[in-house]
């Protein structure tokens, strides 16, 4: 039950222009940057504005076609805005119970498990005038999932928090798709919250979809600018092979033959895991080091170097490094890469500070 898209919309010099199938499943990002389009696409999903020319359809239904239109009330959808949009006059508990009338079906998730999911029964008798800008937003999460909604689109729902208030929005969020089973559509700019999130990413510019995929082997693609931002990284896949109490650690599988160790992470031994390494906290050696307090060492290849990036602008280049079916990404100096004389399909081996790899990133989809 994918969600399929025809959309063509034109305003002055911008054109939106987008074809593709949605998953069903999982949390897709639309990432892309300012004035690409997202949010006009997520506007059109949602039946706000309309593609003049255009197809959407949900689950087989038709909410768009050349000749009719669902309006955006009858399609059942849940939105979360950049601004929470909360009703001012009313206390929490209001906000919530006006979207309790107005379930779109009577199946889905209970007021006490949202208010729990968000974490939020606390606040439920507060005005929101009194609330903070994470509270509000969990708020608005809440009031949008107890419409009991087919698919929620969310437009940058972490805008404006500051960063303990955005990581705990993540935390919350992250452990949201284990008690939803709808898609949700997140349209972000951060590659920080699409590593977290995503399960699929699809990425436009200039209103033109240039890639989608899953995200695992997105984010090390260096044809496009997920690699390129600031906090740029590989997302593995790995399963958690023990910990070591002792020391606080816990050991990962990546494949066969690799084996990264991180902060103790509180999994279970064989569960599935994602994790994000940033390509800065990646640096590459000839030979495996034999004194070094760096515990991650791992044999890897040289798949690609990254061709376009002018070194007399950025003293950096960004290498992405083959471990059997996953990669990794290596930021370091162009005088780096020159002085070990760095080559396609060379033999090297990656190395990764145990203390970078704190994020645990929830049960891979
Ligand atoms: N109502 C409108 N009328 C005319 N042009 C619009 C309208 N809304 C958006 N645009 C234009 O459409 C383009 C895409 O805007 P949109 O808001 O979809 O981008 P975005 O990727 O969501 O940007 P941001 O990340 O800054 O929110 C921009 O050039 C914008 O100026």
């Amino acid at each position: 039950m994918s969600l399929l898209l025809s959309l063509h919309l034109q305003r002055g010099e911008f054109c939106l222009d987008i074809d593709t199938a949605i998953p069903s499943t999982g949390i897709t990002a639309i990432c892309g940057p300012s004035g690409s389009g997202k949010t006009s696409l997520l506007r059109c999903i949602a039946g706000l504005d309309t593609a003049p020319s255009g197809m959407v359809q949900f689950a087989g239904q038709d909410w768009q076609t050349e000749r009719s239109l669902l309006k955006t009330e009858q399609r059942g959808i849940g939105l979360v805005f950049q601004d929470a949009q909360l009703f001012p006059h009313l206390s929490v508990m209001g906000n919530l119970d006006y979207a309790r009338k107005r379930q779109f079906k009577k199946e889905g998730p209970s007021y006490d498990e949202v208010c729990d999911w968000l974490q939020i029964t606390p606040l439920l008798n507060r005005r929101v005038n009194k609330l903070s800008g994470g509270e509000r937003k969990r708020v608005a999460i809440a009031r949008a999932l107890l419409r009991h909604p087919q698919l929620l689109l969310m437009d940058e729902p972490l805008s404006g928090l500051h960063d303990s208030a955005r990581e705990h929005m993540l935390d919350v969020l992250q452990g949201l798709p284990e008690h939803l089973d709808i898609p949700v559509l997140y349209v972000s700019h951060s590659f920080h919250e699409i590593s977290r999130l995503a399960d699929h990413v699809i990425l436009i510019e200039k209103g033109q979809l240039i890639a989608e995929g899953d995200l695992i082997s997105l984010s090390t693609r260096l044809d496009l600018p997920l690699s390129h931002q600031q906090g740029a990284g590989a997302v593995l896949s790995a399963r958690l092979c023990n910990h070591d109490l002792d020391y606080g650690l816990s050991t990962l599988d990546v494949d066969a033959d690799h084996q990264l160790t991180v902060n103790h992470l509180s999994a279970e031994p064989g569960q599935a895991l994602r994790l994000f390494v940033a390509a800065r906290d990646v640096s590459i050696s000839l030979d495996a080091p034999q004194h070094s307090s760096i515990m991650n060492i791992l044999p890897c290849t040289i798949d690609t170097i990254e061709s376009h990036s002018a070194r007399s602008t950025n003293a950096q280049l960004t290498i992405r490094l083959r471990l059997n079916e996953q990669f990794l990404l290596a930021r370091i100096t162009h005088k780096s890469c020159d002085r070990l004389q760095l080559r396609e399909g060379q033999q090297v081996f990656a190395q990764i500070k145990t203390v970078a790899l704190i994020n645990e990133y929830g049960l891979a989809q």
